[in-house]
């Protein structure tokens, strides 16, 4: 996934806006940014349709982190289209800053898996990262300022003259995300993001997403396939079930802010919970069983 400044972003579509201004931090309960109520999507009709989405519910807050996990084929990328406007949903309600979502919604970056796919080849990464910043009518010193403090918050900051294919493939997503970071989103969906990257490079950009989240006080929707990195990430994972899909399960994960590839995973807490979301998927029911089980509950 890149960052849904796409090759068409949604800031392209709305010259001479910034979608930035810094939301203030409202007292008492965080505000919703996103609310999916109910949300079904069938692929097809007729007798070839396919439910992918029975019945989603859930909520992001301001300044959380949420991460979804399921079973292979469940409907996670289906689910972060939606939400991404990129996909109308067949059914339910999906809100983001309490608008419906009809298109895709101003202020919402998306990292995608396949980095390659999202970065242009032929620009440098510093053009890669001023790319959707184009369109908000900022300064060209902001427009440089926010340039710089993103590739510096990924860690690149020195290769802003190199070209995406000079770069390792970790690099190329830390482009990706720095990206992302300078449009200032209020939220940033990630779709597997490190799914294609090797186990040591995605422990080192696991953390930096948790670094970006403190510095730029950023609202995250994950979605992995992986269990242990939607819990070690994440402050809520929704767990999903089998097609048709419904949320099975909600998990808070009172692990603090500070994560650590070693201690955290060490602690009992990181380790209950990670065998409960495991179980939950291994033995993951269809979701129109659950959903049976509801309605005669
Ligand atoms: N365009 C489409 N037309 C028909 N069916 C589709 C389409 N896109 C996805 N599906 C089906 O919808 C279901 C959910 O697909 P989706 O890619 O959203 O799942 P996923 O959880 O992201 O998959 P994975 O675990 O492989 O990443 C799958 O059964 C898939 O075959």
């Amino acid at each position: 996934m890149t960052v849904q400044l796409s090759h068409r972003g949604p800031a392209a579509e709305r010259p001479g806006t910034d979608p930035t201004p810094p939301t203030p931090r409202p007292e008492g309960p965080a505000m919703t940014l996103l609310d999916i109520d109910h949300l079904t999507h069938t692929y097809g009709t007729g007798p070839g349709a396919h439910m992918a989405l029975a019945d989603i519910t859930f909520d992001v807050k301001q300044g959380e982190f949420v991460s979804i996990v399921g079973p292979s084929g469940c409907g996670k990328t289906t689910l972060l289209r939606t939400m991404a406007g990129l996909m109308p949903p067949t059914g339910g309600d999906l809100r983001f800053l309490d608008q419906r979502i009809t298109d895709v919604p101003e202020g919402l970056a998306m990292v995608f898996q396949d980095y390659r796919g999202s970065l242009f080849p032929w620009l440098t990464v510093e053009s890669n990262v001023r790319f959707p910043l184009q369109h908000l009518g900022l300064d060209k010193a902001e427009e440089q300022r926010r340039v710089s403090e993103s590739l510096e918050a990924v860690g690149l900051a020195g290769n802003e003259k190199k070209y995406p294919g000079q770069l390792s493939g970790g690099m190329q997503q830390r482009v990706a995300i720095a990206r992302a970071l300078a449009y200032r989103p209020k939220i940033m969906l990630m779709d597997e993001p490190f799914a294609s990257i090797d186990a040591q490079t995605r422990e080192d950009l696991e953390d930096l997403v948790l670094k970006v989240r403190e510095q730029f006080d950023m609202t995250m929707l994950f979605v992995t396939h992986d269990i242990d990195e939607s819990v070690y990430l994440a402050d809520r994972v929704v767990v999903l079930s089998k097609p048709s899909t419904v949320v099975q399960t909600i998990l808070d994960v009172p692990l603090g802010r500070h994560r650590d590839q070693i201690t955290t995973k060490e602690d009992p807490v990181f380790i209950q919970i990670r065998g409960e979301v495991a179980r939950m998927i291994r033995n993951a029911p269809a979701g129109h069983e659950l959903l049976a089980e509801r309605r005669s509950a």
